[in-house]
């Protein structure tokens, strides 16, 4: 019997045959659990994840340069993506990294997750690394930044990034992150 699972409702445990741990049907959400795969979004299960990810310096928005970047803070804005997406039952999976290597690593061990929302914030002039992570992350993903780059100095007029994202949301602050969320949303229910 084909069974379908809610968040309120996760059996993520493997089903037990003679004593021995038998691991259920994956689910096609690359959601890593071990249960039924749920229909409403093609086969996508309801607890599906998407990636949210934050390059250097934006761990201490609020107080960063708050005439540029505003006063909203990293967690401020995390809940925020989280409530668009919550009525479609997607977790978001929030990182914050200084450093390339560590947003490069993060973006390889997520190449599972339904799509993303990357800021890469100063990387995006010269993350030649990332924009290679990035190139075989297999999901729509768009790239948001907080400010209008094309306002502010030259060498902001240029992201490596963005040519490969789905699509790029900048100057509209913490509201860009929502669309980016919404625009998720409707990507992915066109599969
Ligand atoms: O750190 C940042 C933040 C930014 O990505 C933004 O969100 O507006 C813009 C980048 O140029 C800058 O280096």
């Amino acid at each position: 019997m084909t069974r379908r699972h809610s968040p309120a409702d996760p059996p993520m445990f493997p089903l037990v045959t003679a004593g021995i741990p038998r691991p259920l049907s994956t689910c096609q959400c690359g959601c890593r659990g071990n249960h039924f795969p749920a229909d409403p979004y093609k086969g996508w299960c309801a607890l599906s994840r998407l990636l949210l990810i934050n390059g250097p310096n934006l761990g201490i928005l609020g107080s960063r340069q708050p005439d540029i970047y505003g006063t909203d803070t990293l967690a401020d804005i995390e809940g925020w993506v989280a409530e668009e997406v919550a009525g479609r039952g997607w977790k978001v999976e929030a990182f914050q990294h200084d450093g390339e290597a560590e947003m490069i690593r993060t973006i390889q061990a997520n190449y599972d997750t339904v799509g993303a929302i990357v800021n890469p914030a100063a990387l995006m002039m010269a993350g030649w690394g990332l924009r290679d992570a990035l190139a075989d992350y297999p999901r729509p993903w768009i790239e948001v930044h907080l400010s209008n780059v094309w306002a502010r100095e030259q060498f902001r007029h240029q992201s490596v990034t963005g040519p490969l994202a789905t699509g790029v949301i900048f100057g509209l602050g913490a509201t860009g992150y929502r669309l980016a969320a919404r625009a998720l949303l409707e990507r992915v229910a066109d599969r």
